[in-house]
Formats: structure tokens, sequence, C-alpha cells
């Protein structure tokens, strides 16, 4: 199994460069697993006391969880997935059921900032864009998409997003094997990453 690693900050554009490349692939089977479905649940906490917490550091995501998913689908076992709430800040109850695939994606702002995920990827790849058309791009969908008003992201943005993404997710840039600019529509980089992906699919 291929395993790919799609990092960048929030807003970078990575759920999107996933979509187009997943369209570009001549492919059957491909898995797309998100970071954002391994927060912590913290459902032990009332709601005022999850909305306070710290979701860009390493520590608020289940990487134990993750680490063990992506190496269960490498051994061509299923997984559950637990589904997430943006809404809550915690894990709904439900799962989402993985079948093993040929390749397999795994997506989110820390992905390149853990030690023992890092082994478990071929390729690593960092989605680039500037951070105040990151910030535009956040505003308009957790106002938009996930129930948040301006004050709230604004807020977040400045008393964690933005330090950590400088502490934690700007360094991991570094673990990169491919950097794809994505400040505007990039069709050069996701032919590019379609041919690299497709390179490698066969020699695996
Ligand atoms: N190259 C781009 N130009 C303009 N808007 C973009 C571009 N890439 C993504 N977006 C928009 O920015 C927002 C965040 O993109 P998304 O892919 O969800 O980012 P991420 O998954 O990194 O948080 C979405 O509304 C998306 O449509
Ligand atoms: N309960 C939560 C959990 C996470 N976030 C924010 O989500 C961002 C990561 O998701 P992307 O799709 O943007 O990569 C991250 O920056 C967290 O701040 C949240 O707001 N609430």
């Amino acid at each position: 199994m291929l395993v790919i690693g799609i990092a960048g900050g929030t807003g970078s554009g990575k759920t999107t460069v996933v979509e187009k490349i997943v369209q570009q692939l001549d492919l059957k089977g491909l898995n797309i697993i998100s970071q954002d479905n391994y927060y912590h649940d913290n459902s032990q906490l009332t709601l005022i006391e999850r909305e306070a917490l710290n979701y860009d550091h390493p520590k608020s995501i289940d990487f134990e969880l993750l680490i063990e998913h992506v190496r269960d689908l490498k051994a061509k076992k299923a997984v559950s997935q637990p589904i997430y709430s943006f809404v809550t800040h915690s894990r709904t109850g439900d799962y989402n059921h993985i079948e093993p695939k040929d390749v397999l994606i795994v997506e989110g702002i820390l992905v390149l900032t853990h030690k023992e995920l890092l082994k478990e990827f071929n390729l690593k790849v960092f989605v680039h864009a500037d951070s105040d058309e990151r910030l535009i791009r956040r505003i308009r969908r957790d106002t938009q998409e996930r129930g948040r008003d301006l004050n709230e992201v604004l807020h977040r943005y400045q008393t964690t997003l933005k330090p950590m993404h400088q502490e934690f997710i700007e360094p991991s840039k570094n673990e990169a094997d491919l950097i794809v600019p994505n400040m505007k529509q990039n069709n050069v980089a996701i032919d590019f990453l379609t041919t690299v992906i497709n390179n490698s699919l066969k020699s695996h």
C-alpha cells in the first residue's frame, strides 16, 4: 500500500488539493483519512471547557489511534474511525467503517509533526499558502460551515492557532518531499503530484 501524508496550515488547501488529485488519479481503491477525526473526545468536559481547548497543539490529537489505524490498513485490516463534530468539539459516537485499499492519504495540519507517523509515509507533501490568505479562508469556512462567529475565529487565531502554527506546523515543512504552493489555483503542482503518485504506484 502507498501511504501519502499531506500537511499544511489551516486553510492552506489540503482538502482541496486532495480532492483534485483524487479526480485525476486513475484509481479505484483509495482511502482518505483526515487527522480531524482523531481529535481527543473530551466529552468528559463541559462544552465551555471544550471551547477553551487548544486544538492546534500535537497533544490535541489521538496519534496513538491514528497510527494504529494506518498500520491496520497497511496490514489489510478494516478499521472503525470515530466521527468528530466541530460544533460540539467532541466525537459524535458514530464511526466510519474503512476497508483497506491500494492507496491511503492521511491529511491534517499536524501529520508531519509526529516521528512515528512519519515513518509510515512513502510520500510527504506540505501545502503552502500565506498566513493572511489562510486566515481569510478560515474565517469564511468556520463561519459558514463550522458554526463559529468572527470573534471566535479571531480569538482562536491569536491565542492558539498562530503560535502553534509557528512552533509546530511551519517547521514540519522540512519533513516534506514536496511543497505545493496553493495561493492560487495551481494545476501544474496538481499534475506534478499526480504524476509522482502514479509513478510511486508502479513501483509498489
Ligand atoms: N488555491 C485556492 N484558491 C482559492 N481558494 C482556495 C484554494 N484552495 C482552497 N481554497 C479554499 O479555501 C478554503 C479552505 O480550503 P481547504 O481545502 O478546506 O483547506 P484545509 O483543508 O487546508 O483547511 C476552502 O473554502 C477552499 O475552497
Ligand atoms: N474542535 C475543534 C477542533 C479543531 N479546530 C480547528 O481545526 C483546524 C484544523 O482543521 P483544518 O481542516 O483547518 O485543517 C485547527 O486549526 C483547529 O484550530 C477547531 O476549531 N475546533
